[in-house]
């Protein structure tokens, strides 16, 4: 029950409102304004406000008669009048620019003639050449123009009487021929037994509308479907006009009156019927192709400019495109076109986004490719290997697989240090772990050893790896292998022979000690060495014999200094040991172990050999030649002194 109260009530609610707007409208007064007099001429218009055509349709409607200081025309435009009916010149008038809209067209041909005494023997148009006609030069009396026109009769070939609308001028003799109403003179005449002749441009090709119910354009726009309300209860009023001429009759005798005669008024509803053919057109009926030769027919009258238009004078065009829908309709038919657009949208956009989307994987799966590549070169020819922060390995490139000898899987899980070799200094990974550890980045060079024992230089970058906190995760470690480098440059360093530091590097370390000596105020000692009577070994074993002397001298001094001292060859079979923050004392001492080192070893065929030691201690601000000069006057000394001695100076 409730359901159905839900159901019924708003249908309910909206016919109330319904009736209540037509009630409302039922009363609205319009006026139409006649192109004449009160006769049959407009009985259809009578019958629909008689019948409740009208009233049925919404309308007041007032009836006026012609007013004879204001056309029809000028009735509509200036408001004064909402619907009026005029002739053909609707559409002369809507070409000249006049907002006029034609609304049906009752009489289908114009009842307007000249008429002529049967007397005069004046049967057609060429017979008035010379003759009074007498006529109104108004918009509505082309027909007459046109038909002269059409028959090559100029105006100036008869005299043109001014419209008087006296029927008896053509008895008096002052016309030979005066328009006239076929629905109307005729009777006049044959009232007064006179015979007249009949001049219709009707057979000389001007075929025009008559009584054309007409309204304003702004009228039209405003509701079109009222408009058409108005139109279909005239011509309802009018095919029962027709039907019920009797009844007209009666109306015309009191509510329109007319001062005609029943048979006067009986032959206007004949005649009019002529007019109006409800038995072959619907009352109304606009044809556009006659509109067209009516415009035609006014341009070749120079009435009206050739290229004017008449469009918007005919009605129906309106209707069209105002075709009238429910506002549910409309309603439904906005969200359908707004659904269809915007399913449309989404189509295109959908297409379009897949194409990009398409796009864009191709893009990806390149650039994926690309970096795949780079990864894939990376991994080859980079050495690089991560940690944790423990320094255990939990990844290493096929590079550092390669250099070190180690699988991936020997190396992950591995410390780092498995890669250390035992020359690189604590001092050198105390220093590492010192600058990784608080965040910043590490870079040296680094010995290291290979899984098979070989040895391997690397140029090291190590880096943090910070999490988004910004806390170390771990380190990155990028190197280079520049082990051959460091063979080239140890070979420049190297004394060839002996393995030792060369004269060249030991110039370098000269200049780079006392440079440090001085800007930290250490001390450094100098222990040159010359090995006694060595001429006699060349002499008496040979040069390669003298060779493996000077190389296991060389291995004696190497083994016993200490990792801080430089000891190299000097030349020939002297040697210069660099003993690094030692004093003379010091320096006196590894002397002496040397030199007692080399006292006690036996050389193979060669047995006991001596060496003499000059050892002095770099006095501050003094140059590299000053501090050599006085270790070799030491030597000087020692070999003075009897050889195999130690002397400093
Ligand atoms: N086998 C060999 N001999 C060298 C080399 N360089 C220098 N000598 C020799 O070392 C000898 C040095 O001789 P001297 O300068 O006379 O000195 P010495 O015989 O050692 O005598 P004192 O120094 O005075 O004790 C020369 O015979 C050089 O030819 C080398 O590379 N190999």
């Amino acid at each position: 029950m409730l359901l159905l109260t839900r159901k019924v009530l708003p249908v309910f609610i909206l016919i109330s409102g319904l009736l209540l707007t037509h009630a409302t409208s039922a009363n609205e007064k319009v006026v139409l304004q006649l192109k004449w007099l009160h006769q049959f001429q407009f009985a259809g218009y009578y019958a629909a406000k008689e019948k409740g055509y009208y009233a049925e349709a919404g309308f007041d409607v007032t009836i006026e008669q012609r007013d004879p200081l204001i056309t029809p025309t000028e009735a509509v435009l200036s408001n004064k009048a909402d619907f009026g009916v005029m002739g053909s010149s609707i559409i002369l008038d809507r070409m000249k620019g006049l907002p006029l809209v034609a609304l049906g067209a009752v009489f289908q041909h114009s009842p307007l003639v000249l008429i002529t005494l049967e007397s005069s023997k004046l049967l057609g148009p060429y017979e008035l050449k010379g003759k009074k006609v007498m006529y109104s030069k108004g918009n509505d009396d082309a027909t007459f123009f046109a038909m002269f026109h059409q028959l090559g009769i100029k105006e100036s070939d008869f005299t043109h009487i001014r419209q008087s609308f006296d029927s008896d001028s053509l008895i008096r003799g002052e016309a030979d021929a005066i328009s006239a109403y076929l629905t109307n003179q005729p009777f006049y005449f044959k009232e007064k037994g006179i015979n007249i002749q009949v001049i219709n441009p009707l057979n000389y090709g001007i075929d025009f509308y008559d009584d054309i119910l007409f309204t304003s354009e702004q009228t039209v726009r405003k509701n079109p479907q009222r408009v058409r309300q108005f139109v279909e209860a005239s011509m309802k009023g009018w095919r029962y006009a027709l039907k019920n001429k009797s009844e007209v009759f009666s109306w015309l005798a009191t509510k329109y009156p007319s001062n005609k005669s029943i048979d006067h008024l009986r032959f206007e509803a004949e005649q009019t019927e002529n007019m109006i053919l409800p038995d072959i057109v619907d009352i109304g009926h606009i044809s556009r192709g006659r509109f067209q030769r009516i415009a035609d027919i006014y341009k070749q009258q120079g009435l009206v400019a050739k290229n004017a238009s008449y469009d918007g004078v005919i009605f129906t065009d309106y209707l069209e495109k105002n075709k009238a829908l429910p506002l549910w309709a409309k309603v439904l038919f906005v969200i359908a076109i707004a659904s269809l657009l915007l399913v449309l949208t989404l189509f295109a956009l959908n297409r379009r986004l897949k194409k990009m989307v398409a796009i864009r994987a191709k893009e990806l799966s390149q650039a994926e490719t690309h970096l795949a590549r780079y990864i894939d070169i990376v991994d080859r020819y980079v050495i690089s290997s991560q940690t944790d922060l423990n320094g255990i390995i939990i990844d290493a490139s096929k590079a550092f697989c390669e250099v070190s000898g180690y699988s991936k899987k020997e190396l992950i899980g591995q410390p780092h240090s498995i890669v250390r070799h035992p020359d690189t200094s604590n001092a050198t990974y105390q220093e590492l772990w010192g600058t990784i550890t608080k965040g910043k980045p590490w870079g040296g060079e680094l010995k290291n050893i290979a899984k098979d024992g070989s040895c391997y230089w690397l140029d090291a970058k190590i880096d943090p790896i910070k999490n988004e906190a910004g806390d170390i995760c771990g380190y990155i470690s990028i190197r280079q292998n520049i082990t051959d480098k460091k063979q080239i440059e140890k070979l420049s360093i190297t004394d060839s022979l002996t393995g030792l530091n060369n004269r060249l590097r030991l110039d370098e370390v000269l200049v780079n000690e006392f440079k440090r000596m001085s800007r930290y105020s250490l001390q450094l000692s100098l222990i040159i060495c010359d090995i006694d009577f060595f001429k006699e070994v060349n002499d008496n074993y040979g040069h390669l014999i003298g060779d493996e002397v000077l190389v296991s001298i060389a291995k004696i001094l190497r083994l016993h200094c200490r990792d801080v001292d430089v000891v190299g060859r000097w030349g020939g079979e002297e040697f210069l040991i660099i003993c690094r923050e030692t004093n003379i004392d010091g320096a006196m001492i590894v002397a002496e172990k040397l030199r007692a080192l080399i006292e006690d070893h036996i050389f193979p065929q060669v047995g006991h050999k001596t060496a003499s030691f000059g050892v002095t201690l770099v006095m501050p601000k003094e140059t590299v030649e000053e501090a050599l000069k006085r270790a070799d006057q030491a030597l000087y000394r020692a070999k003075e002194s009897g050889r195999n001695k130690v002397v400093c100076q």
